[in-house]
């Protein structure tokens, strides 16, 4: 009360607060506001000072609320993922078409219009839980399915194959694709002499190697990309029969990436470019859905299969198993907490429920001992289970207990079986008929340590990849090699990585070879088997033979200047939503633009903020003198160049055209330029021309 004395009241924009004697602010409660409390329920009274003995004295070991909430501040961080660390969720359910209770016993799958709660972890893999969203790099795209006979967790990746085909190898890719050890980078990144030494020496990794260095490691979106289960599971249905299943999720919004170039500025002006797209579209509305696609084979299949169906470095070509779309997956709730429900949940590819089961995939059988492993350490003890995010949705009913934090320990008098209390202390009982039982299949041979010889073609679907590719696609591949291994120091890392594309493609390597500026192309490695150069291409490993068919959910960046055309503008605002594009106002103030019919609009970003890498598409709505100063800002320079090097489509008014000038594009205008207004194309053609997403003719002019 006497430090209350000493305070006076002052207006803070809309705000009355109290201001103490050393002129720190105090908001008070009342009018609707709680009061501060105390973990244990204290209501605070001063948060802004320490108890001390007199005005400059020093701090008393007796304040027990500064030592709580210190305490606490100290103990805020946990072990980020060992892998996966930077990820984004998202809440959403899951809803079957039609039942398959002819394949699996699986809940879920059970009846059509079943809906099934699930949460989704959207992550990349090498950076650490700070770094950037848009690096090159695998997307995890992990789904935790709460069904009614437990938790199914499909832990997948936005690539069907993965670098190696045995877990025991796992820590040392990630080793070698992390930052060096000795100096602690690079960060979020394989353009490293590490990562290309391990990756050259590892010939099971070529597959993977060309789907991270293709415009599947950079996506636009989350919502914009592909999930894979990676392995082959299995199915299995109440008379016990087993079909082998690949599951894939398929995005209804159609796949799209963004060009390297382009992510590296991403990266610089919206670290959060990912995370932010995703929050924004579930918030407005905009729901992301997937289907899931299933590929079903038999033992028969899978004998005559020219692969292993057990070796995660392969794929089974849509072609020739095509996807039975059995449902879709719908993320429509943000989180209430980033921290309780996105960094604490805890994936693992053990969790599967009656109804599906593991095959003998090695990487498979080796992820089933470590997610839980690393949890235990990552989230402190056992029990993370029972946070929500983690927690079951149906009953839940066991002998385990104690342990840190344990939070639903069992009620009844029974804490082990058999026992024989009655049932309401006795606890619960096995369940022979409802419960999970293992596929029985045969297993026998000796204890060796051994790779199966049925694993030993590391080139083929390599070069199935490349050759399903569009050339532009092609060609961004070439450009990724070439760019992460010129940031390898060892000239005999980059020459033995040529070496090993030689036995996918010799135009690649060559590409490659002439890229890195090598003498001669190396000989080629030494392959343990032939590369079958005649698989027929797959077209559904082509992000541009699979975009969307509409502009819906993407974004035009549209640059304004004082006396923009209000009615040009109403009018592609009008067909941006139409299409369910959407629009930002970027101008060179924050504070926005008066209109050409006398009205204010307030802008969405200052242009320094906002570069037109963060845009689908452009449109630059200038007036003459605004463009002509527009010409003169660095940034309003990159805008436009970057949107014309990047492809994209440039919707403009004649009044811009001193930033063509500007930017030495005045006699570049190809048809990605729309010129709309003053009598020319509606708003409503540029639209149409987006549906393209980019102007990709443009890309063979540019370099
Ligand atoms: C097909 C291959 C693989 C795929 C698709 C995959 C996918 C994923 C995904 C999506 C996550 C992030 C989960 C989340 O969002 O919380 C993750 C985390 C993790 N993965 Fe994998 N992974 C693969 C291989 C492996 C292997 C072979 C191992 C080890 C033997 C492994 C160990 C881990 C660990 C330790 C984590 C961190 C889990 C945590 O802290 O919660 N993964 N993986």
């Amino acid at each position: 009360m006497g430090d209350k004395a000493k305070r006076d009241e002052v207006r803070y924009g809309e705000e009355m607060v109290e201001r103490g004697a050393g002129g720190e602010l105090h908001q008070t409660a009342g009018d609707g506001r709680k009061s501060l409390t105390t973990q244990q329920g204290i209501v605070v009274s001063d948060d802004q000072n320490t108890l001390r003995a007199g005005e400059r004295g020093p701090d008393l070991l007796e304040d027990f609320h500064f030592r709580e909430k210190i305490f606490h501040f100290d103990h805020e961080r946990i072990p980020e993922r060992v892998v996966h660390a930077r990820g984004f969720g998202a809440h959403g359910f899951f809803e079957t078409y039609e039942s398959l209770s002819d394949i699996t016993r699986a809940d879920l799958f059970q009846q059509s219009g079943q809906r099934t709660e699930a949460f989704v972890r959207f992550s990349t893999v090498a950076g650490s839980r700070g770094s950037f969203d848009l690096a090159r790099d695998v997307r995890g795209f992990a789904v935790k399915l709460y069904t009614r006979e437990g938790n199914w967790d499909l832990v997948g990746n936005n690539i069907p194959v993965f670098f190696i085909q045995d877990a025991i190898k796992f820590p040392d890719v990630i080793h070698a694709a992390k930052p060096e050890p000795d100096r602690g980078f690079p960060q979020a990144q394989t353009a490293h002499d590490n990562f290309w030494d391990f990756a050259s020496l590892m010939p099971e990794s070529t597959h993977m190697l060309m789907w991270i260095m293709s415009d599947r490691a950079i996506p636009r979106s989350f919502r914009f990309m592909e999930g894979f289960g990676v392995h082959t599971f299995r199915l299995v249905n109440a008379e016990g029969r087993s079909t082998f299943v690949k599951f894939h999720w398929k995005p209804k919004q159609g796949l799209q990436s963004v060009v390297w170039n382009e992510a590296v500025k991403i990266n610089g002006a919206d670290p959060d470019f990912h995370r932010r797209d995703l929050w924004d579209a579930i918030n407005r509305g905009a729901y992301p859905e997937w289907e899931l696609g299933l590929q079903l084979f038999d033992d028969d299949f899978a004998d005559r299969f020219a692969f292993d169906v057990l070796d995660p470095t392969k794929i089974i070509p849509e072609e020739e198993v095509p996807l039975r779309r059995v449902g879709r997956l719908v993320l429509d709730r943000v989180v209430d907490n980033f921290f309780a429900e996105t960094e604490q949940v805890a994936f693992c590819t053990q969790n599967i429920v009656p109804g599906i089961d593991f095959t003998n995939d090695p990487l498979l059988q080796g992820r089933n001992f470590s997610y839980l492993d690393t949890q235990l350490k990552r989230l402190g003890g056992p029990n993370f289970t029972q946070l929500r995010v983690n927690a079951p949705r149906c009953p839940v009913a066991h002998f385990q207990q104690d342990g840190h934090m344990a939070m639903a320990n069992p009620t009844s008098r029974a804490n082990y079986e058999p026992n024989s209390w009655p049932p309401d202390e006795g606890g619960p009982r096995e369940d022979p008929m409802r419960g999970f039982t293992t596929y029985p299949s045969q297993e026998s041979g000796p204890k060796r340590r051994l790779r199966a010889e049925s694993f030993a073609d590391h080139y083929s679907q390599a070069r199935l990849f490349y050759m399903s590719q569009a050339p532009v696609e092609r060609r961004h591949i070439a450009d990724a090699f070439v760019f992460e291994l010129s940031k390898c120091d060892r000239a005999d890392i980059r020459t033995r990585m040529v070496a090993g594309l030689r036995n996918v493609d010799d135009d690649l390597a060559r590409i490659v070879a002439d890229g890195l500026g090598l003498a001669e192309l190396p000989d080629p490695l030494p392959a343990a088997r032939e590369t079958v150069r005649d698989l027929t291409p797959s077209p559904a490993l082509s992000i541009m033979a699979n975009g969307p068919e509409t502009f819906a959910g993407r974004k035009i960046g549209i640059l304004v200047t004082d006396g923009v055309d209000a009615e040009l503008l109403a009018g592609l605002r009008a067909a941006a939503a139409k299409e369910k594009a959407n629009v930002e106002i970027v101008a060179p103030v924050v504070g926005g633009v008066d209109t050409s019919d006398g009205n204010h609009i307030a802008a969405d970003q200052k242009l320094e903020g906002a570069p037109s890498v963060l845009y689908d598409a452009v449109a630059l709505l200038t007036t003459k003198e605004g463009a002509a100063q527009l010409a003169n800002l660095p940034a309003a320079r990159d805008f436009v160049s970057d949107a014309y090097a990047h492809c994209k489509f440039i919707a403009y008014v004649d009044e811009a055209n001193a930033l063509f000038a500007a930017t030495g594009l005045d006699t570049h205008l190809d048809d990605g330029f729309v010129r709309i207004g003053n009598g020319q194309r509606p708003a409503t053609d540029f639209l149409t021309r987006c549906r393209q997403l980019r102007s990709w003719g443009r890309q063979a002019t540019i370099s």
